[in-house]
């Protein structure tokens, strides 16, 4: 990896200023606006899930009423306590856990607990958190099987996933279990792009990683971003996942805690005080 890993993202604004002092608590009246924003984010949005109650096991709700919406063109993150829902809310948006109230909508259209296959023919890529690639495949291999309801558009596609990753050019015939985790995870998200999706939901795609290659998996969401897919984006690393993000939402024991703007919530001393302290300290 021969790029600069984090310094100044593609705006040209440092990202590291992020981490610096944190700024005074918001008013009441100053939440109350926030909220009011973020309910205008509903109309129009590209994904909106409202008052979502989901779970595995019956009786047991992990998701207790949980609202979300992705604008066309964003890049959202959502963070928060191991165990606070936020795989599981990405699960139920993309139909593979049933829906026992509460509604998703893709473009307005209603695709609650509708299946995964469907959401990829509508344009909603998922990469898993784990066993995301085919090991025994080469990466070519692995490439169409991202695109294997539209064969025909491999090369084009595939043209596409190797401007972002060149290495998986490099590697076509290489097989992805001989992969590093990084370069898993490249190939699992390239597989997800062969689709064209419009909205890409990814589970904390830098799980396991060494920091530079977490650095790099950030810097790459960005620019699939910039080629106009919106994302939705887990992570553990939340100062990370703040700084690149253009709004996140802080989820607690199935409710969203907390929603702002990445770097707005990165400043909200209460946000820092329960979600980020130690590691803000530790990044
Ligand atoms: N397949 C499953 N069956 C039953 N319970 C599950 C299953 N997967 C997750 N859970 C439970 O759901 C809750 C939320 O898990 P989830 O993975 O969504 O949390 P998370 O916020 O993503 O946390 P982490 O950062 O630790 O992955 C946890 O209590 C977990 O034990």
């Amino acid at each position: 990896m021969s790029e600069p890993l984090f310094e100044v993202d593609e705006s040209g604004e440092d990202l590291t200023r992020a981490d610096q002092a944190v700024s005074a608590e918001l008013s009441p009246a100053e939440k109350a606006a926030t909220r009011e924003e973020h309910l205008k984010l509903a109309e129009g949005a590209l994904v909106r899930a409202d008052d979502l109650v989901a779970g595995y096991v019956p009786g047991v709700n992990i998701l207790r009423g949980c609202d979300f919406y992705l604008q066309d063109g964003e890049l959202v993150g959502i963070i928060g306590p191991n165990g606070a829902g936020k795989s599981t809310l990405l699960k139920t948006l993309f139909g593979l856990i049933p829906v026992r109230s509460g509604a998703v909508t893709l473009r307005g259209e209603n695709i609650t607990s509708a299946p995964a296959h469907k959401l990829v023919q509508l344009g909603v890529g998922y990469v898993p958190q784990n066993n995301n690639v085919f090991p025994s495949l080469t990466i070519a291999e692995n490439m169409q099987m991202g695109v294997y309801l539209r064969p025909k558009t491999f090369k084009e596609r595939f043209d596409y996933v190797v401007d972002l990753f060149p290495l998986l050019g490099e590697r076509r015939n290489g097989k992805a279990g001989a992969l590093s985790g990084g370069e898993r995870q490249m190939v699992a998200m390239g597989r997800a792009l062969m689709m064209d999706p419009s909205v890409l939901l990814l589970d904390e795609p830098s799980a396991g990683l060494s920091p530079a290659y977490q650095d790099e998996v950030f810097i790459r969401c960005r620019r699939i971003n910039a080629t106009g897919v919106s994302i939705i984006m887990v992570e553990q690393n939340a100062r990370r996942c703040l700084q690149i993000c253009d709004r996140g939402y802080v989820l607690d024991q199935g409710r969203n805690a907390y929603t702002d703007k990445g770097k707005a919530l990165m400043n909200d001393p209460k946000v820092v005080e329960l979600y980020l302290g130690t590691l803000a300290k530790a990044q």
